[in-house]
């Protein structure tokens, strides 16, 4: 099964948008986790079964995996999600971009390594830093285009021209992934539920290529603006990313932690439900 088809099917199953970031900092972990061995596996398992059936995809967060020297782990948690919850895709947030030779070792790790379903790549080096990603044809490929941080600006909106028109680059980068670098229809991209506006911008040139968006939750991002901005026609097309407003919701619980994690995603997920 594509990307595609394996969103498709987990929007339709779980009749939900919301997708759980797991971006998991060991020093907001609950109590009875910290210094534990594989505390980050253990933290991110709890969520992961608290909110499998409210979610469309998982998104784990590489930096924070790296940065703990828990790869493993990371390996371990994709392939956790893929035995116990087939259906729902694992998308890697590792926001790639480097030249072919080592965009191919890259696209090894995020597909091979992690075998995750989807990966986010930043446009900024072009093509042949996105074509080895590309190469595995089943898999997805989630550009950036209008990220959700305020200095996104700096660049994302310099004037561009294209086609006789100026248009702002964050446009520009959802003409070439949708007119050109979509080669095996697995392909969306990134739009940041801080800005609406751009999210129209982008749905209306895109067609209905799907849209990971984060910036809800921590970031502040309106709900019911970017669900209006950014629905296609059959009220889906999204995977709108809530990671620390789900994760650390109940780390004063302790052990309860996942169990209020898990009301955090039903109220996340209703109130998306609610403007679709
Ligand atoms: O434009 C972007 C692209 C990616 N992200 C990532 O999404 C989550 C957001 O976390 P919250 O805790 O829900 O704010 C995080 O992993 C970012 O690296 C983004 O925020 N904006």
């Amino acid at each position: 099964m594509t990307f595609i088809e394996k969103l498709s099917a987990a929007w339709e199953k779980s009749n939900s948008l919301l997708c759980v970031g797991l971006d998991p900092d060991t020093k907001r972990f609950p109590e009875y986790l910290r210094g534990q061995p594989d505390s980050i596996f253990a933290f991110c398992k709890n969520i992961i079964d608290s909110t499998a059936d409210l979610v469309c995809a998982f998104k784990p967060q590489i930096a924070y995996f790296h940065a703990a020297r828990a790869e493993n782990q990371l390996e371990d948690i994709c392939s956790y999600i893929r035995e116990n919850y087939p259906d729902i895709p694992v998308i890697l947030d590792a926001k790639r971009g480097d030249i072919g030779a080592t965009a191919q070792q890259y696209a090894r790790e995020v597909f091979e390594r992690y075998n995750a379903d989807a990966v986010t790549l930043s446009p900024y080096m072009g093509f042949d830093s996105v074509e080895p990603y590309l190469e595995y044809t089943g898999k997805g490929a989630i550009v950036l285009a209008r990220t959700s941080n305020p200095g996104g600006s700096d660049l994302q909106f310099l004037k561009v021209s294209e086609s006789g028109k100026t248009i702002p680059l964050y446009q520009h980068v959802a003409h070439l992934v949708a007119e050109k670098w979509n080669t095996h229809g697995q392909c969306a991209l990134v739009v940041g539920a801080t800005f609406p506006h751009e999210i129209a911008e982008v749905r209306s040139i895109i067609g209905d290529m799907p849209l990971l968006i984060p910036g809800i939750g921590a970031q502040g991002g309106d709900i019911e603006a970017t669900v209006n901005a950014g629905r296609t026609a059959n009220g889906r097309g999204m995977m709108i990313n809530s990671s620390r407003a789900i994760l650390y919701a109940g780390i004063d619980q302790n052990e309860n932690y996942a169990s209020v994690s898990r009301q955090a995603a039903i109220k996340t997920r209703d109130e998306i439900n609610r403007f679709r």
